[in-house]
């Protein structure tokens, strides 16, 4: 079988105290292992806080992991030096959440979307210009777009610009933080699409982060669930949303607005607020929000294991499934 494109073992980034946040280290993230497929798309979900974003950072190095290892294609990038590393970041690129705060106002659209051209060296100013051209027509922004402003763009389309900046670099692998959370709800469902149709026209693959577990069942293959730094359940979206085998899955799931009565009864609301990962809970760090957590639960790290049905899930309990 092939080796993963993108392979991530035992995870684990602290941030340490500072000048103005005195107390112990963030655990922002605890033995974190995943792979993805070439061409794949998995989601990532959880909270606010439970470290998306800093799983996302690591994956392309943007922030530097405390401990374990990220292969991308074949390529253990967690030991490269700055040359390579920027070698190899050619073929991984973010697109950030915020479109207003992440294209700068007193660059032309041509001058952002070109910028990584000229860092990475690649291409003379005609080839580098044709370059952003396709990517705008690729986003679906007319070519003159390219001598304007980003002020002079609405929210979407401005989306639509930070998704081309990612794509004049040709990349293999793309990590899509949040990328419509910003966004009116009638403009999200296109960018949405656009991202859909570009991964499979392109064959990206991708590491696609949301709060927002409807968005995600749409354009992911696969989907892992984190709680407080911690994989609480992986499984191919499908199965996800039709039988989640973890109380927090459940949870998150039974937490999506819904017009049915009846689903709407049924709903398991979380008790309390996450609590913080500075102190997280000893054992499985959910069972303090769990409606179904055994006093045993306190005593052990949840191992992450195979269900009958081909999840993964940290949860001792067999008999909630
Ligand atoms: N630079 C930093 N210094 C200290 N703590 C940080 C830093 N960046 C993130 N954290 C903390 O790490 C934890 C995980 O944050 P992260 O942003 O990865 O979560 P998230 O799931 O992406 O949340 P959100 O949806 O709000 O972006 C949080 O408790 C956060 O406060």
């Amino acid at each position: 079988m092939d080796a993963p494109f993108l392979s991530v073992r035992n995870l684990t980034k602290h941030f340490a105290p500072t000048a103005f946040s005195r107390g112990p280290a963030v655990r922002a993230l605890q033995d974190i292992s995943f792979d993805i497929a070439r061409g794949q798309v998995v989601g990532l979900v959880g909270e606010s806080g439970s470290g998306k974003t800093t799983i996302g950072r690591s994956v392309l190095r943007l922030i530097e992991p405390t401990s374990g290892e990220i292969r991308f294609d074949g390529v253990d990038i967690t030991s490269l030096s700055a040359g390579p590393l920027a070698r190899q970041r050619r073929k991984m690129q973010y697109i950030f959440q915020d479109p207003f705060a992440s294209l700068s106002p007193r660059m032309t659209i041509g001058q952002i979307l070109t910028e990584g051209l000229d860092i990475q060296g690649i291409g003379n100013r005609r080839e580098r210009r044709a370059r952003a051209e396709k990517a705008l027509a690729a986003v679906e922004l007319p070519v003159d777009a390219y001598d304007r402003y980003a002020h002079e763009f609405s929210g979407g389309q401005r989306q639509r610009i930070g998704i081309a900046r990612a794509l004049t670099l040709e990349p293999e692998f793309i990590v899509a933080d949040e990328p419509v959370s910003a966004l009116d709800v009638s403009i999200q469902a296109q960018i949405i699409n656009l991202l859909r149709d570009l991964q499979v026209r392109l064959g990206l693959t991708m590491l696609f982060i949301s709060h927002d577990l409807a968005v995600v069942e749409y354009i992911c293959d696969t989907v892992i669930v984190l709680y407080l730094g911690r994989i609480m359940e992986v499984a191919p979206a499908a199965a996800l949303y039709a039988r989640p085998q973890h109380p927090y899955t459940r949870a998150l799931l039974s937490a999506i607005p819904s017009l049915d009565p009846l689903a709407r009864q049924g709903r398991q609301v979380l008790k309390g607020d996450i609590p913080s990962p500075a102190n997280p809970p000893t054992g499985c760090v959910f069972r303090t929000r769990c409606p179904v957590a055994l006093d045993a639960c306190a005593g052990v790290v949840p191992p992450l294991r195979a269900t009958s049905d081909g999840h993964l899930k940290a949860c001792i309990r067999d008999d909630i499934a």
